[in-house]
């Protein structure tokens, strides 16, 4: 079904370190007939790096096996070629961007200003760019590559980036989220947003075309998706209005995204919230009593609710989504359309709901490309009892220095 990528794409190969799943088992199986102890050996360290285990070959004719774009392909997410096409290059950047993540040269570029003047780079090698900037500048080469995307919108570039007037698409992105903690090796996330091209538009200047198409609603989403670089690389994706969410879990020895969680869905009740509690004294007296209610257990679950805040959205989100609960952020921070739309349609998507803490956020009109706003997004139930407590959005922002 996908053949038509390999004639419109170019997908650079991924190098496999590892053998692929059968050759390893038939190595094996060989090497326990003829040398027992290389083969225990062998043996033992493909079960200690589980989280790269390959799936079995009747894993793979199961749905949970399919890859990304054997999924996209498959028909199974019901997208339409140009989207597949679409979605091959981004994954194809993700997996760069997760690569990048992960070296162990990245220490210095990681830094805001890494290899600058003074830094140990700068002696030796050209000057390098933050991991923000090299991940923006991969995500633009896959875009224009695709051949599929009319304009670009990023976190990282003050005005949205025309690109062809011929592609369909428009994506609204952030790069890499997170990387202010990136030195100490904590998750970090990519968010991706998919509008069609306005093609009413189309005979505007340049500049203002790119602006408004960057400006779509987010109940305008064709597609959403998030990746996360953590322990494992998750994509986790959405293909359209009603066709849930999907997550894909990077298998190292294949090099491909397989499908993981297929149809996920947020508990309608958590028992965690996800909250920067040393604002505590700044937030607004909703707020205050909504987190004293449920850590206390007074809330409608009756339940002593637990705090965990990794400070990075993509992975504070990605948990909300699996185990339930409310990953929020009250201050006017976090960006409108790169971010909260994104994140909050994949959220609606898992069942759950997204809001500034007064509007459903998809239904919020964008009005500027770097526009800030709170955000909360979870389980449905948890939502709607923090909401209830009326005044949660924290209006007092000193400008805080981590
Ligand atoms: O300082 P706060 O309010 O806890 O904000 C933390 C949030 O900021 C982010 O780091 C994003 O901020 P930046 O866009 O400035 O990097 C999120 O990943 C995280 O959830």
């Amino acid at each position: 079904m996908l053949s038509h990528l390999s004639s419109q794409t170019t997908i650079p190969p991924l190098p496999t370190s590892r053998p692929s799943p059968p050759s390893l088992l038939r190595l094996r199986l060989r090497l326990r007939l003829t040398q027992p102890r290389v083969a225990a050996s062998l043996s033992i360290s493909s079960e200690m790096s589980s989280a790269s285990t390959p799936l079995h070959a009747e894993q793979y004719e199961k749905k949970e096996g399919k890859t990304l774009l054997e999924f996209v392909g498959s028909g199974q997410a019901h997208v339409d070629d140009d989207l597949a096409v679409l979605l091959a290059h981004v994954q194809t950047a993700c997996k760069r961007i997760a690569a990048l993540v992960a070296s162990p040269f990245n220490n210095e570029i990681g830094k805001s200003g890494g290899g600058g003047k003074g830094s140990s780079l700068d002696s030796s090698r050209d000057a390098q760019k933050p991991l923000d900037i090299i991940s923006n500048e991969i995500i633009l080469a896959s875009l224009k590559s695709s051949g599929k995307v009319a304009a670009m919108a990023s976190e990282e570039d003050e005005f949205p980036v025309w690109i062809s007037d011929k592609g369909p698409f428009v994506v609204v992105t952030d790069p890499l989220d997170g990387s202010r903690n990136i030195d100490a090796s904590i998750p970090t996330g990519t968010i991706f947003g998919v509008y069609r091209r306005l093609e009413e538009i189309d005979h505007l200047p340049t500049e203002e075309k790119a602006q408004l198409n960057s400006l779509q609603s987010g109940t305008r989403l064709v597609a959403a998706a998030y990746v996360l670089y953590s322990s494992a690389t998750i994509f986790c994706a959405s293909f359209g209005p009603g066709k849930g969410t999907h997550a894909f879990t990077l298998d190292q020895s294949i090099g491909e995204f397989v499908l993981t969680h297929p149809d996920m869905k947020v508990p309608p009740r958590g028992q965690i919230y996800s909250v920067n509690d040393a604002r505590y004294f700044d937030w607004p007296e909703g707020l205050r009593q909504y987190i004293d209610t449920v850590r206390q257990g007074n809330g409608q679950t009756g339940k002593k609710y637990s705090a965990r805040y990794i400070c990075s959205l993509v992975a504070d989100l990605h948990r909300t989504l699996l185990y339930g609960g409310i990953a929020m952020n009250p201050r006017d921070h976090l960006r409108l359309v790169y971010e909260a739309n994104p994140l909050s349609f994949l959220v609606e998507e898992a069942g759950g709901r997204g809001s500034d803490g007064k509007h459903r956020i998809l239904a919020i009109q964008p009005v500027k490309l770097h526009q800030r706003l709170p955000l909360f997004l979870g389980s449905k139930g948890d939502m709607l009892e923090l909401e209830s407590y009326g005044n949660i959005q924290q209006k007092v922002n000193p400008g805080y220095e981590v």
